[in-house]
C-alpha cells in the first residue's frame, strides 16, 4: 500500500491588540525575510504557506486579523471553521498581554468549546530593554490557557518559525495525534 502523500489543510487566525506585531509575523513567516518598521493597521489580509511538519504536509491558510481592543466585538467569522489561533502580545505592552485571555475566552464562547489549539507568542523580544511582561508570567498565563509558549521577533526573524510550528504542534495534538507506540502483548514476548 503506498503512503498518503495528501496534505492537510489548516486555517489559522492571528489574533490580538494593535501592533503588536501580527502582520510582520505572518508576512516574515511567509516571505522571509521581509520585515517593515511602518506600521499600517490590517484591516484583515490572508496569506498561503505549505510546509512540512513531523512528516506531515500541511496547507495553511492564515488569516492575519485586526487588533482587537477589549470592547470589540468579537468577528464571529473567526470563531467557526478555523483550526487554531496565534495569540500574540508584545512583551513591552502590558495592556496586550492582559487581552490574551481575553480574547482567548470570546474564542471558546463563540465557537462553544472547553478547548481550541493555542500558541501564546510574546512578541518583539528585541526590546528587551523596554519588557513590561516577564517570560515566567507569559508561560504561566499559557499554561493557565493551556496553550504552547513562545517568545519571537519578527524584526530580527527570531522563533518566527518556531512559533507557527507550535501551533502546528498543537494543532496536531487535537486533530490527528501520533498514534501510540505499539504495546508489547503476550504473543509477542519473546518474538524477533
Ligand atoms: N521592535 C519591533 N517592532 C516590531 C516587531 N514586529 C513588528 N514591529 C513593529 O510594530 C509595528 C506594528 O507592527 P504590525 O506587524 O503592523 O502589527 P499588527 O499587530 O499587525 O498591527 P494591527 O494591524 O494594528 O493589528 C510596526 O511599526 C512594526 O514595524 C518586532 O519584532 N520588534
Amino acid at each position: 500500500m503506498s503512503a498518503d502523500t495528501s496534505s492537510m489543510k489548516r486555517k489559522v487566525v492571528i489574533m490580538g491588540s494593535p501592533s503588536v506585531g501580527k502582520t510582520s509575523l505572518t508576512q516574515q513567516y511567509v516571505s522571509p525575510p521581509t520585515y517593515n518598521a511602518s506600521y499600517y493597521p490590517t484591516i484583515e489580509d490572508t496569506a498561503h504557506k505549505t510546509v512540512t511538519h513531523n512528516g506531515i504536509q500541511y496547507e495553511c491558510e492564515i488569516i492575519d486579523s485586526a487588533g482587537l481592543e477589549e470592547y470589540s466585538l468579537f468577528p464571529g467569522k473567526y470563531g467557526l471553521g478555523v483550526h487554531g489561533y496565534m495569540l500574540v502580545y508584545a512583551i513591552t505592552s502590558r495592556q496586550s498581554f492582559e487581552m490574551i485571555p481575553i480574547i482567548h475566552d470570546k474564542i471558546l464562547d463563540y465557537a462553544g468549546l472547553e478547548k481550541v489549539p493555542c500558541v501564546v507568542v510574546g512578541q518583539k523580544t528585541d526590546l528587551d530593554g523596554e519588557r513590561a511582561v516577564t517570560t515566567t508570567e507569559g508561560e504561566a498565563l499559557a499554561k493557565k490557557l493551556n496553550a504552547g509558549f513562545i517568545e519571537s521577533s519578527a524584526k530580527d526573524n527570531k522563533n518566527v518559525v518556531k512559533a507557527f510550528d507550535a501551533l502546528l504542534l498543537e494543532m496536531q495534538k487535537e486533530y490527528n495525534p501520533a498514534p501510540e507506540k505499539k504495546k508489547s502483548s503476550w504473543w509477542s514476548w519473546g518474538a524477533k
